[in-house]
């Protein structure tokens, strides 16, 4: 009595008075409804609303708007409806494709958040604390197939009986059962290869396996043959009877739901009915529950839309009749229970009040606890279920295993671009043609390109000695042409990178040089010159050739010095080069790069993989399925990383050991110092992941952010040109991107051998495992607020 009276609008007294006259004439129309329009009027205004009322239905929701779109551009869906869904019914749901049926599942399944109602659901609020819904409570069978289609059709119901924390043999049992009952084949089948008819069956199993209190199922029947369609309701009237499994079900086929205990119309955001539909066909005289609805639509559309006028048409006397199921026998307690249309514009009132009118309070069944907090992100945090995540896991390394192909892909990827990059970036360019017009050659020489090598201390034609000594770098090879035009030509034509003209009497000019000093003439000076003409548009190339031609020369003027017995230093450059304190003398791009390369892989790989598996599974109805059995976000986000960590481990290992023992990179430092950040970027690589799954719907735009993202990493951290170079306001925004101060720190794990103590290394761990923070901030708060 207290918990009515505390839910009693202010109009209660009112109510109670109008309640009180109005009892004795109830009490003898239990069955007969002959009441005048005045007292159906105060009927309709004075209906007893409980909060116990409405958690003694299976469903109840009330004054639900829902929109979609902005408020200047608004899709309303729903528009102040109510719905009352009785304990053990079965509750046909109709209307057009597209009026919010789905919707409204959705919000019941604690799915989508109305804009503002109410909703109670198994005497809770959907997504409360408690409240089991989502979760065991419901069994839901959305409109798209949402199963894997690598999986057989029992390890489909494994999974979900996981989810279900059922025992295997139950599991087992409950298998046989359904796969009999909705006639489907050999439980080994893989789901891609049933028919589409069966695969919507086996979504069905799925629903039912659990037995669970409120079935809501999303046009099960479509593509079901009428013999099967007739003992799928079959099954539902049979599981209904005991009063303990209430089933809101959605057709197209608005006469199938003939079976249904109560059937509500939705129309233009609001029931038009919600009845018995007996009573809908006899109420208006109408052979079909579409004419029922043709009728109810037209009365819409005419603008009768307030209750009280509806109302006035259509209740006329009718013998109501009585609903099959007696776990539905208005005769007991449930007469207190409020009608659908109290507080918005529904026509029709639920069968579930034959007599409202009654003053009696009912004696009403335990509820559970109540509890209004709505469960937070951090609240799901620590109530992880171990039966959830051992069954995400299983599920995650089930598909991995029917997936050996795409993992192979996934593990053998990074190391296939590790290879290539091993072999393709970095390395001197080879065989690099050279055309020299060397004049100190005859003419049958430069026909046969042999330019004769006089060995020891001999001064004959020193600069056949310098070529030789050019030739021996590999980078070039020497092309001799007639004369200086030729040459240049060649370069012109794109056939040479550099032409060298050698003037006819170079090695007297050159000696004369050497021995003269100061006191040389400048025509000598010139004539020991070599003239050199080169394509610089290669910066790679021309830089090359530019340090070779040099390095040649310095060499050949060692070899004749010290050939001469001459001090060979007085050939350098007077620079004396120490061992150096890191590095080697001869650096090579390859080791510059690498740290990044290796870096950019894992990441994106493991961007591209964590966020194209939630959006595959997102988009087939897997994820929402699971999250209305009552899988919770940070749930699924463990299972993926645990997943994902030994995918990520795997190809971490793959890489490096391609790269420093395979390749050899330079490697001085501490290999578990590279491993540790490999794998943190791997995790940062992941959340990244998570955070675009859940920013975008489509694969596609997870693919333009993915690849949006990837360029500008790639160029901003250092990766392909060193961080100095950069323009100075670009060198402090690259510092906060993920991949730089990583980069950094790993270049100077391998190269330099620093350890943990030193900043650069330090601060590569901490801007990444930074990064992992910020990105896990952003996939809770995109979960908590995408909700919808
Ligand atoms: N996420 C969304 N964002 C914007 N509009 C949406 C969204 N989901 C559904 N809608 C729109 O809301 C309306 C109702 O969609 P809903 O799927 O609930 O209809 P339905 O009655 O279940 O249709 P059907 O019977 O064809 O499945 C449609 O116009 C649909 O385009």
């Amino acid at each position: 009595m207290d918990a009515i009276a505390e839910g009693v609008p202010p109009t209660a007294p009112a109510a109670a008075a109008t309640a009180a006259t109005t009892t004795a004439a109830s009490a003898t129309a239990a069955t007969t409804v002959d009441l005048d329009l005045a007292a159906r009027r105060r009927l309709f205004m004075s209906q007893p609303s409980t909060l116990a009322s409405r958690r003694q239905q299976a469903v109840c929701v009330r004054r639900a708007h829902k929109m979609y779109g902005s408020s200047k551009n608004p899709n309303i869906i729903l528009d102040g409806l109510n719905m009352t869904v009785p304990k053990g019914s079965i509750y046909g749901l109709l209307g057009a494709s597209g009026c919010g049926k789905t919707t409204l599942l959705s919000c019941i399944v604690g799915r989508r958040r109305l804009n503002s109602g109410e909703i109670w659901v198994l005497g809770g609020r959907p997504g409360s604390r408690g409240s089991g819904v989502p979760g065991p409570r419901i069994g839901y069978m959305p409109q798209e197939i949402a199963l894997y289609g690598e999986f057989t059709m029992r390890e489909t119901l494994i999974y979900f009986g996981l989810i279900a924390a059922m025992p295997r043999g139950d599991i087992e049992d409950r298998t046989e059962f359904l796969l009999k009952l909705l006639n489907l084949p050999n439980g080994s089948k893989f789901v891609k290869n049933l028919s589409g008819g069966q695969q919507r069956r086996m979504s069905l199993a799925v629903a039912l396996l659990h037995e669970p209190e409120l079935l809501i199922l999303d046009e099960p029947t479509v593509g079901v043959d009428p013999v099967l369609r007739q003992s799928i309701w079959d099954h539902l009237v049979d599981i209904t009877k005991n009063g303990h499994t209430t089933v809101i079900i959605t057709t197209h086929y608005i006469d199938e739901c003939a079976q249904a205990h109560v059937i509500g119309l939705l129309r233009g955001g609001k029931m038009l009915a919600e009845e018995s539909p007996t009573y809908l066909r006899q109420q208006y005289n109408a052979d079909s529950l579409e004419a029922v609805f043709l009728k109810l639509s037209v009365m819409q559309n005419m603008g009768k839309r307030r209750r009280s006028s509806i109302a006035q048409e259509i209740v006329e006397q009718v013998t109501v009749p009585a609903i099959s199921n007696p776990a539905l026998d208005m005769s007991d307690e449930q007469h207190a229970a409020e009608i659908s249309g109290e507080f918005g514009d529904n026509i029709s009132m639920s069968s579930a009040v034959r007599d409202p009118i009654s003053s009696v309070a009912p004696v009403a069944p335990p509820l559970p606890p109540a509890q209004e907090i709505p469960a937070s992100f951090l609240y799901n945090m620590h109530v992880m279920q171990s039966h959830h995540l051992h069954a995400l896991i299983w599920k995650n390394f089930l598909w991995m295993i029917r997936n050996v192909g795409i993992m192979l892909f996934i593990v053998g990827l990074p190391v296939v671009q590790i290879i290539l990059f091993c072999y393709a970036i970095g390395h001197d360019p080879t065989g690099l043609r050279v055309a020299v017009a060397n004049h100190e050659m005859s003419e049958e020489m430069i026909t046969q390109q042999l330019c004769p090598v006089y060995t020891g201390c001999n001064q004959t034609m020193m600069s056949c000695r310098y070529f030789d000594r050019l030739a021996k770098n590999k980078s070039m090879v020497v092309h001799y042409v007639h004369d200086d035009e030729t040459a240049y030509e060649e370069v012109r034509r794109g056939r040479a990178w550099a032409a060298l003209v050698v003037r006819p009497n170079y090695t007297e000019s050159l000696l004369e040089r050497v021995e003269a000093g100061r006191s040389v003439d400048d025509g000598t000076v010139e004539a020991s010159d070599l003239d050199v003409r080169m394509d610089w548009s290669n910066q790679q190339i021309s830089q090359l050739l530019y340090r070779d031609l040099q390095y040649s020369y310095f060499h050949f003027v060692e070899d004749m010095l010290s050939q001469c017995n001459e001090n060979s230093k007085l050939g350098h450059v007077p620079v004396n080069w120490q061992d150096p304190i890191y590095g080697y003398r001869d650096p090579n791009f390859t080791d510059f790069a690498a740290p990044g390369v290796i870096l950019t892989i894992i990441f994106f790989l493991s961007v591209a993989i964590t966020s194209g598996a939630m959006l595959i599974e997102r988009n087939e109805g897997m994820l929402e399925r699971c999250l209305v059995a009552g899988i919770t976000g940070p749930e699924i986000l463990l299972a993926q990383v645990v997943t994902q960590f030994t995918v990520m481990l795997s190809q971490t290992v793959f890489v490096l050991l391609v790269s420093f023992y395979f390749f050899e990179l330079t490697m001085v430092g501490d290999i578990w110092l590279v491993v540790a950040l490999c794998i943190l970027n791997g995790l940062c690589g992941m959340t990244f992941g998570f955070v675009i799954s859940c920013a975008v719907d489509t694969e596609r735009t997870a693919t333009y952010v993915a690849m949006g993202s990837f360029l500008p990493i790639v160029m901003l951290c250092g990766i392909i040109w060193p961080i100095e170079g950069m323009y100075p306001l670009l060198q402090i925004i690259t510092a906060f991107l993920p991949l730089t101060k990583p980069t950094e720190s790993m270049r100077s794990i391998l190269q330099r051998g620093w350890g943990m103590e030193n900043p650069v290394v330090y601060n590569g761990f901490i801007s990444i495992s930074s990064w992992v923070l910020v990105f896990l901030v952003l996939t809770i708060l995109l979960l908590k607020f995408k909700k919808g």
